[in-house]
C-alpha cells in the first residue's frame, strides 16, 4: 500500500505521522524527502530531509528521477522515486508526507494509493500552531497561510479527510482508514486468483 498524508503547513502532519509510527503495529516505511530548504535547528540530513542545492534537484528532475516535486514558498520538494519503488517491490508498504501539488502528481502515476488529508479545526488554530512551532519568521508563516486557502480548497481531491484537533484522534481515524484500506485488498485478491486460475 502507498498511502499519501497532506495538508497544509502546521496543521501537525508531522507530529501526527511520528505518533502513528510509534504505535508497535505501525509497519509502513516512510519516504524521507528531498529539499532546497535550509535545515532548521535539529533537522538532520537523510533522516529528516535530503538536504540539497538546488542545482542538484533540478539534476534530479531532468534525470527522472522524481516519483513527485513541488515548488512550496520558494523551495523545491519532492520524493525520491528509487525509494519508494524499491520498497513497494519488496512488499512493504510506504508512507508519504507531502504538499497537495505533489500529491496529485503521486494520483496521476499511483491511482491505487491511499490519499488523506489532514485539517486543521480552522485557520487561526493553523496560524497559532505556525507561531508556536517557532521555526519560521512572520513573513513565512503569513505565505504559508496564504497557501494553506488553496490547499484546503484540494481536500475534496482526497480519499478521506481527517481533523487534527487532538493528535490521537487524528491517529485513530489514520489507523481506522487503513485497516479498511487492508480488508479492501485483501477481499479483492483472492477473486483476481480465481480468475487467473481459470485462465489456464
Ligand atoms: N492536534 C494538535 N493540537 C495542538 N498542536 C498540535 C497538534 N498537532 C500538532 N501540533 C503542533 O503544531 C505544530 C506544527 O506541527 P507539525 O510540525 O507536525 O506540522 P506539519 O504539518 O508537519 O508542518 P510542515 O508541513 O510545515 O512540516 C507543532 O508545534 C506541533 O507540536
Ligand atoms: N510535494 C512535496 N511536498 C513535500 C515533500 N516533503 C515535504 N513536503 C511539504 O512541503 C511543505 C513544507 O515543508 P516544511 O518541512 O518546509 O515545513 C509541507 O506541506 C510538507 O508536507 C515532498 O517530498 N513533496
Amino acid at each position: 500500500m502507498l498511502i499519501v498524508l497532506s495538508g497544509p503547513s502546521g496543521v501537525g502532519k508531522g507530529t501526527v505521522r511520528k505518533a502513528l509510527f510509534d504505535e508497535p503495529d505501525t509497519d509502513f516505511q516512510y519516504s524521507i524527502s528531498m529539499t532546497t530548504r535550509q535545515p532548521r535547528e535539529g533537522e538532520k540530513d537523510g533522516v529528516d530531509y535530503f538536504f540539497v542545492s538546488k542545482e542538484q534537484f533540478e539534476e534530479n528532475i531532468k534525470n527522472g528521477e522524481m516519483l513527485e516535486y513541488a515548488k512550496y514558498v520558494d523551495n523545491y520538494y519532492g520524493t525520491p522515486l528509487n525509494y519508494v519503488n524499491k520498497t513497494l517491490d519488496s512488499g512493504k508498504d510506504v508512507f508519504l508526507e507531502i504538499e497537495v501539488n505533489g500529491a496529485m502528481q503521486v494520483r496521476a502515476n499511483c491511482p491505487d494509493a491511499v490519499f488523506v488529508f489532514l485539517t486543521p479545526p480552522d485557520l487561526m488554530e493553523l496560524k497559532h500552531r505556525l507561531i508556536n512551532r517557532g521555526t519560521e519568521e512572520l513573513d513565512v508563516i503569513n505565505a504559508r497561510i496564504k497557501k494553506a486557502v488553496s490547499e484546503i480548497k484540494m481536500m475534496r481531491n482526497y480519499d478521506y479527510a481527517v481533523v487534527n484537533d487532538e493528535v490521537e484522534n487524528a491517529v485513530a481515524s489514520i489507523r481506522t482508514i487503513i485497516r479498511s484500506e487492508r480488508l479492501r485488498v485483501t477481499r479483492v485478491m483472492p477473486d483476481y486468483e480465481q480468475m487467473l486460475e481459470g485462465d489456464d
